[in-house]
């Protein structure tokens, strides 16, 4: 596509660490004609503004970014929704989860009408919950409502296995053979890669307070996904009938969100832990609902 001809609008809601860098990396991407930063404390949104426009003046990208508001971001062609409180210390997940979802009702309400074929897309923390929430307060069909998932998740785990398959990135995903025959010569430890994968966001925020590049990277691509409509598969979390939650699983995205669900073959132990996971998110999500009446 000729830069010239992007007209698509993104809005990034929330413009703190996660909102600015998922901002960088898509006017590097080059997916929008336009990118509106919303937050209410406006001095940092607007420092913002100033220092991402500096990254579109080089010459490779089209992107333009300003600072927009709520009203507006309603109208976007995607809506990325970062906005979202950090853990205190002693504070406990069902008070954060409470904290968030406050910012969340009242920022989709701020948000409200949106276009018809605005996709949100999820990304503050809890990020089924919120997901779950979202599609509750948007009122826009259940497909256009999504969440990053676990795709930064996919991403590290392809990542390691990469570095021990001493394999370039781009071929990570060992062409859908089977990791045991592609990579039998290698001791891959399945139980401690999951777990390593789990931890790796907690161990970089131990060090530097937050994560930033990875979900800059991935939501990115999530939108281009979307706005050239290019019906590719991502594991993204949406709306599973069968677990009455969202959830990630394979997805092929296009221009309205979720196209369909690609179905994915799970061993009985794996099939347990996720309805299990599920539970447990609908307690939360149970626990959420009684503290906010
Ligand atoms: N999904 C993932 O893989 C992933 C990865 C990293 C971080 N996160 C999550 O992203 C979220 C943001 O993290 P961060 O480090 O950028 O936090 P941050 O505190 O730096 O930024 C959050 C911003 O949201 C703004 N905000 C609050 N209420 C708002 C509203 N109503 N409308 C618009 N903006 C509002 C705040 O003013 C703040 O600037 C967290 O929930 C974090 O856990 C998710």
């Amino acid at each position: 596509m000729s830069k010239t001809t992007l007209t698509s609008k993104i809005a990034v809601v929330g413009a703190g660490e996660v909102g600015s860098t998922i901002a960088y990396s898509l006017i590097l991407l080059t997916v929008a004609g336009e990118i509106l930063l919303v937050d209410p404390k406006e001095d940092v949104r607007d420092a913002q503004v100033q220092d991402l426009s500096d990254a579109t003046f080089h010459g490779n990208t089209s992107t333009r970014i300003r600072a927009g508001t709520h009203k507006e971001a309603g109208q976007c062609d995607i809506v990325v929704i970062t906005a979202g409180a950090k853990q205190k210390k002693g504070e406990s997940r069902t008070d954060l989860i409470g904290r968030n979802l406050k910012i969340l009702g009242s920022a989709i309400e701020d948000m409200k009408p949106f276009a018809k074929d605005t996709v949100l897309l999820l990304v503050a923390n809890p990020v089924d919950v919120l997901t779950y929430f979202a599609q509750k307060f948007a009122g826009l069909p259940r497909e256009q409502v999504i969440g990053s998932g676990t795709f930064l998740d996919s991403a590290r785990l392809r990542g390691m296995l990469a570095d021990k398959a001493d394999v370039a990135w781009s071929n990570a995903s060992i062409g859908g053979v089977p990791i045991e025959q592609a990579v039998s010569d290698l001791q891959i430890d399945r139980a401690a890669m999951a777990e390593d994968t789990k931890n790796k966001a907690t161990a970089i925020m131990e060090s530097k307070g937050a994560t930033a590049f990875g979900i800059g990277g991935v939501a990115a691509s999530i939108c281009k996904s979307i706005l050239f409509d290019q019906k590719n598969i991502r594991p993204i979390s949406h709306y599973r009938e069968d677990l009455q939650f969202c959830l990630s699983f394979p997805v092929v995205l296009g221009r309205k969100g979720v196209v369909r669900t690609v179905p994915m073959p799970l061993s009985e132990e794996e099939d347990k832990a996720l309805k299990r996971s599920a539970e447990s998110l609908r307690e939360i999500v149970v626990d959420a609902e009684k503290s906010s009446t």
